[in-house]
C-alpha cells in the first residue's frame, strides 16, 4: 500500500537564533542533526523504509534527509531535489530577529505575517543582502520576493501531484524532507484542512509524520511515528 513519510528538517541555526529564515540557506545545529538521526533510527526500528526520497534545494532539509537515511541504513535510495519544496519565502523579514520584529511592529502584525493564509510579508528588495536571485541553484527560476502560505501551496502542491503522486500510485513508500510551510501545504491537502485551520497547525522538527493510503491514495491513517 502507498505510504508517505513527511519530515520537517531538524533544528536549524536560525530556528535556534529565532530569525526569519525562508529561502535563506542555513545549516542544522547539533540538536538538529541529532533529531534527524533519531528520525532515521525510528524508521529503521519500525521497518518503515522509503524506497524513494524528495527534498528541497535547501541545506537543512537535504542534510536532514541524508542523516536520517544513513541512520535507517538506506542512504542509497534515489532522491530528487526541487525548489518547489523550499520553505515559504519570508521576503523582507528574512534574517530579522522574530522577537525584535514583534517589539517593533507589534505581535499581531508579526502573527499575520507568520500565520495568515494569504497575507505575504513585505517584499525583499532586489539586490539586498538576502536576495538569492543570482544564486546558481535558482538559475532559470523566477525567485519570489515574498510568499504567503497560499503562494507556497500554489507551487508545492502541483509539484507533489506531478512528481510524487505517480510513485505513490505505484505503491511506493515515499519520504519528503522539507520545511514547516511547504509541509503545511501538503498536510492541508492530504488531511483536507481549511484555509483558516491550517494556519494553527505547527509541524515539529525532525518528527516523521506517516500517511497510510489506499491504492487510490485515500488517506486511511495519519500519525506521528513517535506516538505509535
Ligand atoms: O523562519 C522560517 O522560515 C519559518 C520556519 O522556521 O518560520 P515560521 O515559524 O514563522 O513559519
Amino acid at each position: 500500500m502507498p505510504r508517505l513519510i513527511l519530515v520537517r528538517h531538524g533544528q536549524s541555526q536560525w530556528n535556534l537564533e529565532n530569525r526569519f529564515t525562508g529561502w535563506w540557506d542555513v545549516g542544522l545545529t547539533e540538536k538538529g542533526e541529532a533529531e534527524a538521526r533519531a528520525a532515521g533510527e525510528l524508521l529503521r526500528e519500525r521497518n518503515i523504509l522509503p524506497s524513494i526520497a524528495f527534498t528541497s534545494v535547501q541545506t537543512r532539509a537535504i542534510k536532514t534527509l541524508h542523516i536520517a537515511l544513513e541512520a535507517a541504513g538506506i542512504l542509497w535510495i534515489p532522491e530528487t531535489k526541487d525548489w518547489r519544496l523550499n520553505e515559504r519565502h519570508y521576503g523582507g523579514l528574512t534574517g530579522l530577529d522574530k522577537a525584535e520584529t514583534a517589539a517593533k511592529h507589534g505581535k499581531e502584525q508579526v502573527h499575520i505575517w507568520r500565520r495568515s493564509f494569504d497575507t505575504p510579508p513585505p517584499v525583499l528588495e532586489k539586490g539586498s543582502t538576502f536576495d538569492l536571485s543570482s544564486d546558481p541553484r535558482y538559475a532559470g527560476i523566477d525567485v519570489p520576493q515574498t510568499e504567503s502560505l497560499k503562494d507556497t501551496i500554489a507551487r508545492a502542491l502541483p509539484y507533489y501531484q506531478g512528481s510524487i503522486v505517480p510513485h505513490l500510485k505505484a505503491g511506493a513508500t515515499v519520504i519528503v524532507s522539507a520545511h514547516g510551510n511547504s509541509l503545511r501545504a501538503l498536510v492541508k491537502h492530504l488531511s483536507g484542512i481549511s484555509d483558516e485551520e491550517i494556519t494553527g497547525l505547527e509541524i515539529p522538527t525532525g518528527q516523521p509524520i506517516i500517511y497510510e493510503m489506499a491504492d487510490d491514495l485515500t488517506v486511511t491513517d495519519r500519525y506521528y511515528l513517535s506516538e505509535r
